[in-house]
């Protein structure tokens, strides 16, 4: 049974202040990008990667594509995260039988957390990956002022790969579409249809690459990676 991926990486990076998409700056030698699409595109377990980016990016993209050694299906992603991914979703062939879905600016998920969710998501049909909350969360009302304070145990944050049976998260996005629902996430959508969605352990390095602290935060990562490889 396929494993398909689609990756999102129609942004425009606002929040990193940069002059263009956040997924095309530089890390350890290579794009944001390129460290991301290259870890799927060369999984094992992966049989099909697709990439959803703007129309800004498209071009660039496919140029980029052409000197890479493996294959990618481009699609042009929406106005919201949520968009991009529903128009990843109908570029999957339908050999997928399960669908991972991740961020682009997303660079530090390794190969066997990976796997991990491959094997995950073939029991429970709805798995995402996450870590445990390290700071206390407060409810804040609109006037700034603190309404509750939730259980910290209970609370995770929330990271990708997001990992769905195909046709169960084509049916969360129809529904959602349908009642004109956004969510931050594509669990969220599965959720609003009532299905479980089951947790696995992620990484605190699996960061998203949102503000600039993030990208100094990656370099270091990445090099405690390679010398721990090195020893
Ligand atoms: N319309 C959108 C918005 C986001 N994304 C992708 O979803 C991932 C997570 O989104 P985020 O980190 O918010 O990226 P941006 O939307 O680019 O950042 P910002 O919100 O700062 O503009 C990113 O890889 C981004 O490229 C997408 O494909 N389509
Ligand atoms: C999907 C996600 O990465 C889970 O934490 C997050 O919700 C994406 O949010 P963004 O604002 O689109 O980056």
């Amino acid at each position: 049974m396929d494993v398909g991926v689609v990756i999102v990486a129609a942004g425009s990076g606002k929040r990193m202040g940069s002059h263009r998409n956040k997924i095309w700056l530089p890390l350890a030698g290579k794009t944001i990008l390129a460290h991301t699409v290259s870890l799927f595109a060369t999984h094992p377990e992966v049989a099909e990667v697709v990439l959803v980016v703007s129309e800004q990016d498209y071009l660039e993209v496919e140029k980029w594509l052409r000197t890479e050694p493996y294959r990618v299906k481009l699609q042009r992603g929406g106005s919201e995260r949520q968009y991009s991914v529903r128009e990843g979703l109908s570029a999957l062939s339908d050999n997928c039988t399960y669908v991972l879905v991740h961020d682009a600016a997303r660079p530090f998920v390794t190969r066997d957390q990976i796997s991990g969710i491959i094997h995950k998501v073939r029991a429970d049909q709805a798995t995402i990956m996450a870590v445990p909350v390290k700071d206390t969360i407060k409810v804040v009302g609109p006037t700034g002022i603190v309404e509750s304070t939730p259980a910290r145990e209970s609370l995770w944050t929330v990271q990708t790969p997001q990992a769905f049976r195909l046709s169960l998260l084509r049916e969360a996005h129809k529904k959602a579409d349908q009642a004109g629902k956004l969510g931050t996430d594509d669990a969220m959508l599965v959720e609003w249809l009532g299905h479980s969605v089951s947790i696995i352990q992620g990484s605190y390095e699996n960061i998203k690459i949102t503000t600039p602290e993030d990208l100094w935060l990656g370099e270091e990562i990445l090099r405690r990676r390679r010398e721990r490889l090195e020893r």
